[in-house]
């Protein structure tokens, strides 16, 4: 593996390498470069240098570049697939999917070329016009999570490099060879040397240094709501526009008159895909007590057929690394601390042979869950449900909101009126009525309280990456008069 620093592929300038594991077995893969502060400035360097060459070439020709990117990552998809299989530990299905949607990202922002229109507005006077510019921020650093590696790199890079950024993009730790895989492909496709470098290396280590860099202008991250925290302390050092989409604790409700088939279903979508490793994933189930025991023996079932293990033949894979696995095993420490029942799992499985030493997790449901209890205020991130039973309505979208985080939510109610309600009364950024996400291009993800600032997807996410600028002009060609200083 190597980094992409201005046109060229190289090492890290100290020589030095981390490992990359695959999350199914605990085996090393790969290494990859520990980029140094060095390398990030020379990275950062060449995106500023390059601006605007590549501003300068114009939004069509940008986005037959991003369509061709595209065109390149369906032509070699299974590569992909099998780096989100081996790298990030997806099952197969789930690593199709994923690239189904890295190509929907990157055609869906490549459909903005000439469609980056600004205002012509009047001034003061009708001879008097305020140009209102739509252009580019300028050096855009990505940071992207593990989780989705492959999509959340395409819906930050297509956009970005759309709007007429340059970018150096610096992925998680865990998967940073999916996040070369499709670099590469932009590169094959005609990015400009400098337009996008790629480096790698621990966030805790260069992470401070990227962001409080000068040069930068936009900081986007998908990431925890403790890292977000520390970029909004390290990029007021030079005000960069933050974009950055954290923490999730989508509530489930399904009230008494709900199809029970599509809720059961859905949740069973919500709380285990991805292995519950997304942001969007159920964490608290506010399930109608009229209907709750049939409800949860139906899942308690369907929970426990869930086969966990290869990613290749199984229904839910492993979590990321070492420490995901061992936070779970936390999480059930802290329930059995406060005497709740776990209904299903509650441990890593037992599995065969290379397996053994995977970072898998049963899925597992844990019941009455109180409303303080930290099952239900903090974010689990992993194949863990807390259930909690409810009669009153309002109540229930009071315990729904009362959450630091307020990215999804999800209500399952054939009652129209309950529908209009919620969607009033809830606030996050997203609610999934009877059916499951994941969130389309054309939405804005977004997230209420500590979930973030701004969003991605949609005409407003792609705005994020551009800065209005007003040019004021007179072409009355009168003699000017100053109202405000006498004489003049
Ligand atoms: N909203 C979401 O979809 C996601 C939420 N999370 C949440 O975060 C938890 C921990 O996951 P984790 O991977 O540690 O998340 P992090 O927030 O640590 O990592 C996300 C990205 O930010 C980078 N990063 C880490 N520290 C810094 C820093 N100081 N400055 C700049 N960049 C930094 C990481 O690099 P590096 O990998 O090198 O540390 C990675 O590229 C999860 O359990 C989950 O709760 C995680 C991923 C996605
Ligand atoms: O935030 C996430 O986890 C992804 O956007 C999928 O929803």
């Amino acid at each position: 593996m190597k980094n992409l620093i201005d046109g060229k592929w190289v090492d890290s300038s100290s020589g030095k390498t981390l490992d990359d594991l695959n999350p199914a077995t605990g085996m090393k893969i790969d290494t990859f470069p520990a980029a140094t502060k060095d390398d990030v400035s020379r990275a950062i360097d060449a995106a500023e240098g390059t601006f605007w060459k590549w501003n300068d070439l114009g939004s069509k020709e940008r986005g037959r570049i991003i369509r061709k990117a595209g065109d390149l990552i369906q032509a070699k998809r299974k590569e992909l697939e099998d780096l989100l299989v081996r790298e990030c530990g997806k099952i197969r299905p789930q690593a199709q999917e994923e690239v189904n949607g890295v190509l929907d990202q990157i055609y869906y922002y490549a459909e903005f070329e000439r469609k980056i229109n600004g205002d012509l507005v009047e001034g003061d006077s009708s001879t008097r016009k305020i140009f209102q510019y739509k252009v580019p921020r300028g050096v855009v650093v990505a940071l992207t999570p593990w989780n989705f590696p492959a999509a959340m790199v395409a819906r930050k890079l297509a956009p970005a490099l759309m709007t007429g950024n340059s970018v150096v993009l610096k992925p998680s730790s865990d998967t940073p060879l999916i996040a070369e895989w499709i670099v590469r492909k932009f590169q094959e496709a005609g990015i400009p040397d400098g337009v996008l470098n790629f480096v790698t290396g621990k966030g805790s280590e260069i992470g401070d240094f990227i962001v409080s860099h000068k040069k930068v202008a936009l900081v986007t991250l998908t990431g925890s709501t403790g890292t977000g925290q520390r970029i909004i302390q390290q990029s007021s050092a030079n005000m960069s526009k933050l974009m950055l989409e954290l923490g999730g604790k989508a509530p489930f409700i399904v009230w008494n008159d709900a199809d029970m088939e599509k809720a059961l279903t859905t949740l069973v979508w919500a709380k285990f895909w991805n292995a519950g490793q997304s942001c969007i994933a159920a964490e608290r189930l506010y399930i109608h007590e009229d209907i709750a025991d049939k409800f949860e023996e139906k899942f308690i079932s369907m929970t426990k057929g869930i086969k966990v293990g290869d990613p290749e033949t199984a229904q839910m894979g492993p979590l990321i690394n070492h420490d995901a696995q061992k936070n779970m095993e936390n999480v059930i420490a802290e329930s059995e601390k406060e005497n709740l029942k776990i209904l299903s799992g509650g441990r890593k499985p037992d599995l065969k042979g290379e397996f053994n030493k995977g970072f898998f997790f049963e899925p597992t449901l844990i019941d009455n869950v109180p409303q303080k209890s930290s099952i239900f205020q903090d974010e689990i991130f992993g194949p863990v449900l807390g259930i909690h039973r409810v009669n009153d309505w309002d109540e229930t979208i009071k315990m729904a909101n009362d959450s630091q985080f307020g990215l999804a939510s999800y209500l399952f109610t054939e009652d129209n009126k309950r529908i209009y309600q919620a969607s009033e009364a809830i606030r996050f950024g997203e609610l999934y009525v009877n059916m499951p996400g994941p969130e389309s291009s054309q939405g804005y993800h977004t997230g209420f309280r500590m979930t973030g600032l701004a969003g991605e997807g949609s005409k407003y996410g792609i705005g994020e990456y551009l800065q209005l600028k007003n040019v004021y002009v007179d072409y009355s060609r009168d003699k000017l008069k100053l109202g405000s200083i006498p004489g003049f």
